[in-house]
């Protein structure tokens, strides 16, 4: 340790001995714990069993008794079995202490003097308190020292109101503490940052300085290449999110947990970070009021479900229910109307678009002001909705309310696909034939596989919200029991599954909204003063978080010059500068392929940990270009959203990388086709930019496209 710090000047040095000296002490503390905690168990189950318990207990006397079974007689297999349930049983019930992670104990570190000398507050995930060590870990989600580390800095003097007193004094240090695998490898103060380089030795920055370098990594981005040493071997761990949520996010995170919440703010802001602590926060302040089992996180695409899922684990918020919002549509009909609903895999995109647009639900409304209770079964609502939707007149009633979202094709393309759904299916048309291969084509598939026959009976996922809409308008919902509701890109949910979940929250209202309009890619999104109310929460207060930490701020710039006049009026402050956004233009699409592969092929070889993807404009392109570097095993296809946020290359679309990032992100198609100058276009390819957190390169084989303006032609 000494030796690996004899570079740094003697304050820098100064602290990391003492962030070295506190995590020993700690590590020496909870292993203490640990100690303790297995006594008390053992003792326990001697008590409970009345048998010597370490014997009992053991998990290596457990596997040899199951090769015993494994080679036991049949006479003896009831009593080795018999013997195996019990050891198993007290392995089960041997209570888990939560003690804090030995291999990353903490997060961030307080020094506060109140008057009567410096006191040291470590904060974590779990409390740990052990007075006689000097230590303190306390969990940010509860312990009220943790608004002091939230709002004020280093050398501020602060008045906070604490249950029973009031706090008073000075902060006298407040670093961020990253702890990988048990050790030390970086410290984030106000003023300096240090971080062990690969070789062990440590390195000094200016805070400031820090914030301008590229990814953070401290290497500059050469012109054609790939990289900024984000995903090298040796590049140190960031920072926990927890640890550096800023004023305005913490307060957002610590509103009454009854009060509805819309976050808002542009991409990268943290509107997902701030929804999900809030949640973990609510969770742990009144578990019984508010068990995690009863708390909901719904969202748009399965990728953004899969990474909620990792965001939460960490903040001990793990067993919150994530869905899909066709995942919770599905599961909620089926529970209403208590039968199973044949769907249709891939309905046209434009009958998708006119069934969540905002238009149709106000004409819905009108039309169904005075449908009787009793006539919202299944079958009569389903009548009820196939007249609609082959109703012409109404539907261009809908069309023209759409404000040009919709065109009037949508109309005979709603017909069409809809008398294709109420035909009767062609099983029952041939019920009397019963022999089963005369029901088969002659490449064995059933007759109707593949054919526009294979609509008939169906539904479509978006009919599936708007007949919960008819039935709780109408009937009422049963509430769900939920205790506390997330919904994230929230712009992308109809009006139509807002009302439904706000009847399911009913009177709960313990809800967080988090969206971003400039993200919208869907025809869906009705305003937020519209969201608001549909969903019952008009009041809810509103946050803006103002500063973009993904992106550095050359791909925040681009992202703001790409939305034109859809940008929000304030512009998010960039955290931090970065690589310049990458241009390569090619006469052909097969030479940009070429590039592209080549330059993906080099950085997995240099950049063996990064995340890379390569965010095609839909699923056919990104088909195409996964075979162009499919021999790599690091390139994956991912098109319905099942990331692994594992190292490596993950080819795929824009709907599908919606609300993700990854250390890297190159648009292969930044084409006039692609993205040509309209709306839809505008915010598809804002999206696509915004994944990235460290570099962008945007490619095209033709023509830029027009969004790019004079950058695409420098
Ligand atoms: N205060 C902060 N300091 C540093 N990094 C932060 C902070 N808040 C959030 N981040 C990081 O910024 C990134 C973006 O956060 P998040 O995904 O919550 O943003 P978002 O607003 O939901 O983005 P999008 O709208 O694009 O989905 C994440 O890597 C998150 O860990």
């Amino acid at each position: 340790m000494l030796e690996s710090t004899l570079d740094l000047p003697v304050e820098a040095r100064a602290v990391l001995e003492e962030e070295a000296t506190l995590l020993e002490r700690v590590r020496a503390a909870l292993d203490r714990a640990q100690e303790r905690a297995a006594d008390r168990a053992q003792e326990r189950a001697a008590r409970a069993f009345g048998r010597a318990p370490r014997e009992l207990r053991s998990v290596a006397a457990l596997r040899e008794l199951r090769d015993e079974a494994a080679a036991a007689s049949a006479d003896d297999l009831p009593a080795v079995l018999l013997e195996m349930s019990v050891r198993q049983r007290l392995i089960e019930q041997e209570p888990r202490e939560a003690l804090p992670d030995p291999l990353c104990p903490y997060l961030a570190h307080l020094r506060v003097d109140e008057g009567q000398g410096a006191k040291d507050y470590l904060l974590g995930h779990a409390t740990f308190l052990d007075p006689s060590a000097d230590v303190r870990i306390l969990d940010w989600r509860v312990a009220p020292v943790a608004q002091i580390f939230y709002r004020y800095r280093e050398g501020d003097e602060y008045e906070e109101a604490f249950p029973g007193r009031v706090a008073e004094g000075v902060v006298k240090a407040r670093r961020i503490v990253v702890v990988e695998r048990g050790a030390l490898t970086r410290i984030v103060g106000d003023g300096l940052v240090l971080t062990r380089r690969g070789d062990g030795r440590w390195t000094l920055a200016e805070r400031a300085a820090l914030a301008m370098q590229p990814g953070g990594a401290g290497t500059a981005a050469r012109p054609g290449s790939l990289g900024v040493g984000a995903g090298a071997p040796d590049h140190a761990k960031a920072a926990d999110v927890t640890a550096l949520l800023d004023a305005d996010q913490y307060a957002a995170v610590c509103a009454p947990p009854e009060r509805p919440l819309l976050v808002l703010g542009s991409a990268g802001s943290g509107k997902t970070t701030v929804a999900l602590h809030r949640l973990a926060r609510i969770a742990a302040l009144d578990p019984a009021r508010c068990p995690l089992s009863a708390m909901n996180v719904v969202v748009p695409e399965e990728g953004l479900a899969r990474l909620s899922r990792r965001l939460l684990s960490p903040l001990g918020a793990g067993e919150a229910q994530v869905k899909t919002l066709d995942a919770w549509s599905s599961a909620t009909a089926r529970e209403v109307f208590g039968k199973p609903i044949a769907l249709c895999d891939d309905p046209p995109a434009l009958v998708s678009s006119l069934k969540r647009h905002p238009a149709l639900y106000s004409a819905l409304r009108e039309r169904f002001a005075r449908l009787a209770p009793a006539n919202t079964t299944l079958p009569r609502l389903r009548r009820r909705l196939a007249d609609v939707f082959t109703d012409r007149g109404f539907l261009e009633g809908v069309v023209a309310a759409s404000g040009g979202d919709l065109p009037r094709s949508a109309v005979e393309e709603t017909v069409r696909h809809t008398l294709l759904q109420i035909a009767e299916p062609l099983d029952r048309q041939l019920a009397s034939i019963t022999v089963a291969s005369m029901k088969r084509a002659l490449d064995g598939r059933a007759i109707a596989e593949g054919t526009p026959d294979e609509l008939a009976g169906t539904l479509d996922v978006d009919d599936l919200p708007i007949l919960l809409f008819l039935r709780a308008a109408r009937r009422g919902l049963d509430g769900a029991g939920w205790s506390h509701l997330v919904l994230d890109e929230a712009e992308d949910f109809s009006l139509f599954e807002l009302f439904v979940l706000g009847k399911l929250l009913g009177e709960t209202r313990s809800v967080t909204l988090a969206g971003d309009e400039a993200q919208q890619t869907t025809s869906s999104f009705a305003g937020w003063d519209a969201a608001r109310a549909a969903l019952g929460v008009g009041d809810a207060a509103t946050c803006r978080l103002a500063v973009s930490y993904r992106c550095p701020r050359p791909v925040a710039e681009l992202a703001r010059r790409l939305l034109g006049e859809l940008a929000p009026e304030a512009p998010a402050r960039a955290a931090r500068d970065g690589a310049p956004v990458g241009l390569f233009r090619f006469p052909s699409e097969a030479q940009a392929h070429l590039f592209l592969a080549g330059a993906l092929r080099d950085l997995v070889g240099r950049e063996p940990r990064a995340s890379v993807a390569v965010i095609a404009r839909d699923a056919g392109a990104a088909r195409e270009l996964h075979a162009l570097i499919a021999d790599l095993p690091e390139a994956r296809l991912v098109l319905e959203g099942a990331f692994s946020f594992e190292p490596g290359i993950d080819v795929t679309d824009v709907d599908s990388a919606k609300g993700l990032e990854f250390d890297y992100v190159v648009v292969p198609d930044a084409t006039a086709a692609a993205y040509p100058m309209n709306h839809e276009a505008r915010r598809r390819l804002h999206v696509a930019v915004t994944r990235t957190s460290h570099q962008l390169w945007l490619i095209s084989g033709a023509a830029w496209s027009p969004l790019l303006g004079g950058v695409g032609a420098s």
